[in-house]
């Protein structure tokens, strides 16, 4: 359902910066696909093109066929910034409302939307509360619900769970097994992490040092069923964990040699 043929990205200015070089993937509908790679790889600019937020200097991304132009509706993006992604000076229902609003929705069916998303995220009757009143994981939460409120397709996450604790982080993991056991969403999860890429998704997509390209694409062949602790355990697990740190060190070790040879 999504396809990006060799997308191309350069930022131009007084010195143009090739961002990314060349890349082509696709994800297919109801697919949990991780991209990782390295620290300004690309990860967010690829995320800004697949939206419709930036375009690419090369190449193309298609949804359904249709040609990427401007911001897709059937899309939501959440970032990693949820301080900055919510409006302090509005309530959590008023931050969900608003793309509810903008797409149209009826006011009933808003509040039944909203009721329904916090209850999915494990904050039912907050809808009153400022963001400023919530834990930094409780806004990611509202971030999260807001987006499901929203019902978009395709699902954009742009390492949502950066910014929080372990715990917190690991209960926001399976927060999102559970979101995506309920929606019928695709998506799209950029992260540092090796582990959380494997724990989430069906495919890792492993991006290389820029000029960015795709390294390596891991299928990941675990039961749907996961667990924190009895999946990471598992031996199909760590010999994942093994083969995408390697590919990342492989592509940083081919990175650093073709610099020194430079
Ligand atoms: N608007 C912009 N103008 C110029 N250069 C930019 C712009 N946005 C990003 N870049 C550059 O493009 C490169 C890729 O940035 P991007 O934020 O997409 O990487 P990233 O992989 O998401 O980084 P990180 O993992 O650190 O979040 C970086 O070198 C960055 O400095």
């Amino acid at each position: 359902m999504l396809e990006v043929q060799s997308l191309g990205k350069t930022y131009l200015g007084s010195t143009p910066h090739e961002a990314i070089r060349d890349i082509s993937c696709s994800v297919t509908e109801g697919e949990f696909v991780a991209l990782v790679g390295p620290s300004g790889c690309g990860k967010t600019t690829l995320l800004r093109c697949l939206s419709g937020l930036d375009s690419p200097t090369t190449g193309e991304v298609r949804v359904d066929g249709a040609r990427v132009i401007e911001p897709v509706a059937s899309m939501a993006l959440v970032f990693q910034e949820y301080g900055r992604s919510l409006y302090p000076w509005l309530t959590v229902e008023q931050n969900m409302r608003l793309p509810l609003e903008a797409a149209g929705v009826s006011r009933s069916e808003i509040r039944e939307r909203c009721d329904r998303a916090l209850t999915d995220v494990g904050l039912q009757g907050m809808n009153d509360r400022h963001p400023w009143q919530l834990s930094g994981g409780m806004q990611q939460r509202v971030a999260i619900a807001r987006a499901i409120a929203y019902r978009p397709r395709i699902l954009l996450m742009d390492e949502p769970f950066a910014s929080v604790d372990a715990q917190t982080r690991e209960d926001l993991e399976d927060l999102m097994l559970d979101i995506r056991s309920r929606y019928d969403m695709t998506i799209v999860f950029v992260t540092h992490d090796i582990e959380e890429s494997i724990y989430l998704s069906d495919r890792v997509i492993v991006l290389s040092q820029p000029p960015t390209t795709v390294a390596k694409v891991f299928p990941v062949n675990l039961p749907r069923e996961r667990d924190q602790l009895g999946t990471k355990s598992l031996p199909e697990f760590i010999e994942l964990r093994t083969a995408v740190h390697r590919a990342i060190r492989r592509d940083e070790d081919v990175t650093a040699g073709a610099l020194a040879k430079a």
